[in-house]
């Protein structure tokens, strides 16, 4: 259907625009976005600012009133609807699992729809299975109702990517988990979209979840109007507004600790394995810096060589002037440091 199959298509609106019948405004009006291929674009705005309404149009469940969609180069609105949404991905926060199907039946609906053989589909369906974590021979042949809202959201997700589509649609799929299921379900679609690389879609109300999961993140408006498209590490360092610094809040900076991995930081010195706090590869920053203030401690050690508090405030333009003579934003202060017994907890 698209020029490409199962791998990321790039999306392009151009002034697409929505007015519901009866409503003095558009819901949305003439946006412009391109959404490069094998990218998650995460929108982000307040309630009511349009952003499921964006969404839905690009798979047309609902019907733009002017403007153009394309993915991978084809005009979306040529298309005959049905035959588009087997070909686009779409997870959404109710999940909405048919009740009186199995796990397996649910999963294996698109791929039926679109006519494979079924040792494929079955082959499909226990490969999802795994691929989100849900062992196979344990959930293929419950019921909805015996899972967990996580396990749920899990399905939801395996059956968006059922039929391997290049573009996935998801509305706040993690919304209805708690604080610790949510987080868990992010972690592991970050490690499953560095695989997959489709071109996803992502709203949320959530601005950190915007900024673990987005490659880039657009910032809303009332009626879809763009406040900034940008990747969350400048999004976060240049805010393009007031608006946007609304959403990005008073810790920015830890948030872009956050983002950072110690071996981004240039090391002062081998890694020393004793005498000072150890990280490993792939620590974060913020975790990092954690560890630094529960050891009282000024520096830690990486196997990518030793971090420096020093080190961690200019990657992040602390402790120094900024680039734009605003005042920077403060890390917290490191407490004095103490002597780390050796041994002790
Ligand atoms: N079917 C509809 N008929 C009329 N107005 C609608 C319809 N669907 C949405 N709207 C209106 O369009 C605007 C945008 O709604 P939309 O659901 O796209 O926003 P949203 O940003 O996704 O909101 P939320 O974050 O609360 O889900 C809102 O003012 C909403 O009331």
């Amino acid at each position: 259907m698209f020029d490409t199959e199962t791998e990321g298509a790039r999306i392009e609106l151009r002034a697409l625009t929505k007015h519901y019948p009866g409503q003095p405004a558009p819901a949305v009006d003439n946006v412009d976005l391109d959404i490069p291929a094998g990218e998650l674009v995460v929108f982000v705005g307040p309630s009511g600012c349009g952003k499921t309404t964006t969404m839905k149009m690009i798979n047309r469940l609902v019907e733009p009133t002017s403007g153009e969609i394309r993915i991978g180069g084809k005009d979306v609105l040529s298309l005959q609807p049905d035959e588009l949404r087997r070909h686009i991905g779409y997870a959404i926060q109710q999940v909405g699992l048919f009740p009186h199907l199995t796990i397996g039946q649910n999963i294996g609906l698109v791929p039926k729809l679109l006519g494979w053989p079924a040792a494929r589909i079955a082959a499909r369906v226990e490969e999802l299975l795994s691929l989100v974590n849900l062992e196979p021979s344990l959930f293929h042949d419950r019921y909805p109702r015996q899972l967990s809202g996580g396990q749920q959201q899990r399905v939801g997700v395996a059956r968006a990517l059922a039929a391997d589509p290049p573009v996935m649609l998801m509305d706040e799929p993690f919304g209805a988990t708690d604080p610790i299921t949510r987080e868990h379900l992010q972690k592991e679609f970050v490690r499953l979209q560095k695989r997959l690389r489709k071109t996803i879609i992502f709203v949320t109300h959530d601005f950190e979840e915007a900024i673990k999961l987005g490659d880039r993140i657009v910032v809303l408006r009332e009626r879809s109007h763009i406040a900034q498209y940008d990747t969350p590490a400048e999004i976060l360092a240049r805010p393009a507004d007031d608006y946007v610094a609304g959403f990005v809040g008073q810790d920015a900076t830890l948030k872009r600790l956050a983002l950072l991995r110690v071996e981004d930081v240039a090391p002062v010195g081998p890694p020393q394995p004793t005498g000072l706090p150890q990280v490993a590869a792939g620590t974060s920053l913020r975790e990092a810096l954690d560890v630094m203030i529960a050891h009282g401690s000024d520096r830690c050690s990486s196997p990518s060589g030793v971090l420096t508090y020093a080190a961690l405030c200019g990657v992040v333009g602390t402790g120094r002037p900024s680039s734009t003579g605003q005042e920077p934003e403060a890390v917290p202060s490191l407490p004095a440091p103490e002597k780390v017994v050796a041994g002790g907890r």
